[in-house]
C-alpha cells in the first residue's frame, strides 16, 4: 500500500503536510470544548459567579466549534485535491504502461482485470486517500490525546471506558477475521463480472444469432451474484456493526453518568460540584475515545479493500515490458525494406512446444513474400514477429540488416505498414482512421488520404457516403462492412509511405475481382515497397516473388507459384482445390 505513495509528487506531500497541521488543529479545537463545558458547569453551580465569566467561556467554545469547522472544511479540500490528482495520474500511469505492454503482458493480465484495474481499484485508492487523510490522520492523533486528558480523572470511568474500548477491539477482531477476506475476495469478482459484460457486448451479434442470450444471461447473473453476496456479506456485517458501536457509545455515557451517581451521592458536599463537573468533562472525552475507535474501525475497513488494489495497480505499473526499447534508428546504409529471418524459432510464453521452428528466408526490397499453409500452420505468428508483437525465442528477424530488437520501437514501426487480420476501426471519421498515427513525418494532408483510399479500392464506397471522407465511422467500424473495414485499414497502411507491408490475411474479405485490382495497383504506385502478405487464397499469392509455405510451423516449401506446383506437395494439394485445371497450368 505505502508503495503507491511514491506515485505522489512534492506539491501533494506539502498539501498532506498543511493538511495535518490543520488536523492536528482541529483535534486541539475539539477537545478543548470539554474544558470550556467544564468550567460552565462550574460557574453555573457558583454562587457568585457572573454572568459575563459564562458568556466569555461559551464564546471561547463557540470559537472553538467555528475553528473546528473551518479546520475539517479546510482539511476535505486538500484531501480531495490530493486524492483526485493522485488517481488522475494513477489511471495516466497505468494507461501509459499498458500501452507499452506486449501481448504477452496483456494476455496475462487480462483485457478486463486491466480495465478494473484502471477504473475500479483506483476508484478504491482514491477513496482511501480522501478518507484517509482525514481519518487515519485524525483517529490515532485523537485517540491518544483524549485519552492523556482523561487519564487519572476517576479510575473507575476509565475502567469503563477501557470495557468499552476493549468490546470495540474484539469487534475489530471480528471484522478482520470475517470481514476482510471478502473485501479481498470483492476485487477479483468485479474482474470477472467486466470480463463477462465485455464478452458479451463484442460477441453480441453471435449471441443473439445463436439464441445464446439465456446461456449469456446465466452466465452474468452467476458472476452477478457472486459480487451481489460477496457485498452483501460485507454490508450485513457492517450494518449490524454500527447500531452496535452507538449502542456502545451509548452505554458507555449511561455507564460514566450511573458511576458518577454513585460517587457523587457517597462524597462530601464540597466535592460534589468538582466531582459532577470531571464527569461531565470525562463523559465528553470519552466519547472523543470513542469516536476515534469508530474512525480506526473504519480504516480497518477501507484499508485492506484499498491495499489489495494498490497492489493490483503496482502489479501493473512494475512490469517491465518483455519488449525492451533499442536505440538503433536506420538500418545498414544501402539497405531499404529488406527482411531476414536466419533461423528463426518461436514458442508461445508459458507453450510447452514451438509453433514456429527454423524458419529462414530472405526478402529484398520491392519484393513480395507471402506465406501460406493450413490454418494454424503459424503464418501469423511468423508475421508478427516482424513488429515485435512477440520476440523470437531463438534466431534473429533483420530488417535492413539490423536486429529488430536493436531499433527503437518507434523506428521500426515507421518502417512497417502493418494490416491486421481482422481490420480496427476507431471512433471517428474515415479520414481520421486513415490518417492514423504518426509516422514520423509531418502528417498527413487529404490529399494523400484519398490518394490511400483509391490505391486500397475504397474511393468508390467512401465518396458515396454522407460527408465522403468526413463521414463517421462508429467503434470497432459497425457501420462499414468487412470489406470496407478491410480497405480502410489496408489505406491506413497506405497512408504511412513504409517501407514494409505487412498484410495478415488482410484481403480475405474482399472480392476476388477487388482482391486482384487492389493488388496490382499498390504494386504499381507503391513501386519499391517490400510486401509480406499471409493469405488463405493461392489466387491472391500466385504473383508472389517467393512463396513460403509452412507447415505445423515448419518451412516446407519455398519457391515461386510455378516452382511449388512442381516441387512442393503441401502447396500443390492446396493449389488442387482452390484452382481449375487450367489456372493451374496457366
Ligand atoms: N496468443 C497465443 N498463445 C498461445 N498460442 C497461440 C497464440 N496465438 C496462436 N497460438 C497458437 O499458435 C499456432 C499458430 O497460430 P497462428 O495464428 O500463427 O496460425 P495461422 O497459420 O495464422 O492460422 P490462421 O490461418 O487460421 O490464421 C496455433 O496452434 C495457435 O493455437
Amino acid at each position: 500500500m505505502i508503495r503507491i505513495f511514491k506515485y505522489l509528487k512534492p506539491k501533494e506531500w506539502i498539501q498532506a503536510v498543511i493538511s495535518l497541521v490543520f488536523i492536528v488543529v482541529q483535534v486541539w479545537l475539539d477537545l478543548k470544548l470539554p474544558d470550556y463545558m467544564a468550567e460552565i458547569t462550574q460557574l453555573v453551580q457558583t454562587s457568585d459567579s457572573e454572568m459575563s465569566e459564562i458568556w466569555k467561556a461559551g464564546g471561547y467554545m463557540l470559537l472553538c466549534a467555528l475553528g473546528s469547522l473551518v479546520s475539517a472544511i479546510l482539511v476535505g479540500f486538500f484531501a480531495a485535491r490530493i486524492a483526485s490528482s493522485f488517481s488522475q495520474r494513477l489511471r495516466s500511469l497505468l494507461f501509459n504502461k499498458v500501452e507499452s505492454f506486449s501481448m504477452e503482458e496483456i494476455n496475462r493480465f487480462s483485457t478486463s482485470s486491466l480495465i478494473t484495474r484502471s477504473t475500479n481499484d483506483i476508484t478504491q485508492i482514491q477513496m482511501l486517500v480522501t478518507m484517509g487523510l482525514q481519518i487515519i490522520i485524525k483517529a490515532p492523533i485523537m485517540a491518544v490525546w483524549a485519552v492523556t486528558k482523561i487519564a487519572g480523572k476517576g479510575f473507575e470511568w476509565t475502567l469503563a471506558t477501557g470495557v468499552a474500548v476493549l468490546i470495540l477491539l474484539v469487534l475489530v477482531a471480528f471484522i478482520m477475521v470475517f470481514v476482510l477476506p471478502k473485501f479481498r475476495k470483492m476485487q477479483t469478482l468485479t474482474d470477472n463480472l467486466t470480463r463477462v459484460a465485455r464478452e458479451n457486448l463484442t460477441g453480441l451479434r453471435v449471441v443473439r444469432a445463436y439464441n445464446a442470450e439465456d446461456y449469456q444471461e446465466q452466465k452474468f447473473e452467476k458472476a452477478n451474484e457472486e459480487l451481489t453476496y460477496t457485498n452483501l456479506f460485507t454490508n450485513r456485517a457492517m450494518s449490524v456493526m454500527m447500531p452496535v458501536m452507538s449502542m456502545i457509545m451509548s452505554g458507555l455515557s449511561l455507564a460514566i453518568y450511573w458511576i458518577g451517581a454513585y460517587l457523587i451521592n457517597a462524597a462530601e458536599a464540597t466535592d460534589r460540584l468538582t466531582l459532577f463537573s470531571n464527569m461531565v468533562v470525562f463523559s465528553s472525552y470519552a466519547m472523543q475515545v470513542i469516536m476515534a475507535f469508530l474512525m480506526l474501525v473504519m480504516i480497518f475497513i477501507m484499508l485492506p479493500r484499498a491495499s489489495v488494489s494498490a497492489k493490483r495497480v503496482n502489479e501493473v505499473l512494475d512490469t517491465q515490458p518483455t519488449i525492451k526499447d533499442g536505440h538503433v534508428t536506420e538500418g545498414l546504409q544501402g539497405l531499404k525494406g529488406e527482411v531476414t529471418f536466419n533461423h528463426v524459432s518461436f514458442k508461445y510464453p508459458d507453450a510447452a512446444d514451438y509453433v514456429i521452428e527454423d524458419v529462414s528466408f530472405t526478402v529484398k526490397q520491392g519484393e513480395t513474400i507471402a506465406f501460406i499453409g493450413s490454418t494454424g500452420s503459424g503464418k501469423s505468428t511468423l508475421i508478427n514477429l516482424v513488429p515485435r508483437f512477440f520476440d523470437v525465442t531463438e534466431g534473429e528477424v533483420l530488417i535492413d540488416g539490423v536486429n529488430v530488437k536493436e531499433y527503437s520501437i518507434e523506428s521500426l514501426n515507421n518502417k512497417i505498414g502493418y494490416v491486421p487480420q481482422k481490420a480496427v476501426m476507431f471512433k471517428g471519421t474515415v479520414s481520421s482512421n486513415v490518417a492514423y498515427g504518426d509516422n514520423g513525418s509531418a502528417g498527413y494532408n487529404e490529399d494523400e488520404v484519398k490518394r490511400a483510399v483509391q490505391i486500397a479500392q475504397g474511393a468508390d464506397f467512401v465518396e458515396k457516403m454522407d460527408d465522403g471522407y468526413n463521414a463517421l465511422i462508429s467503434q470497432g467500424g459497425t457501420n462499414v462492412s468487412g470489406g470496407q473495414k478491410q480497405r480502410l485499414a489496408i489505406a491506413r497502411a497506405v497512408c504511412r509511405k513504409p517501407e514494409i507491408y505487412i498484410f495478415d490475411d488482410s484481403f480475405s474479405a474482399l472480392d476476388y475481382k477487388t482482391d486482384r485490382v487492389l493488388r496490382s495497383v499498390l504494386k504499381k504506385e507503391t513501386a519499391g515497397v517490400t510486401s509480406m502478405i499471409v493469405a488463405q487464397r493461392i489466387g491472391t499469392i500466385m504473383d508472389a516473388d517467393q512463396i513460403i509455405v509452412l507447415d505445423e510451423g515448419k518451412v516446407v516449401g519455398n519457391g515461386t507459384h510455378k516452382e511449388l506446383l512442381r516441387d512442393c506437395d503441401v502447396y500443390r494439394e492446396i493449389a488442387m482445390s482452390q484452382l481449375s485445371e487450367e489456372e493451374l497450368i496457366s
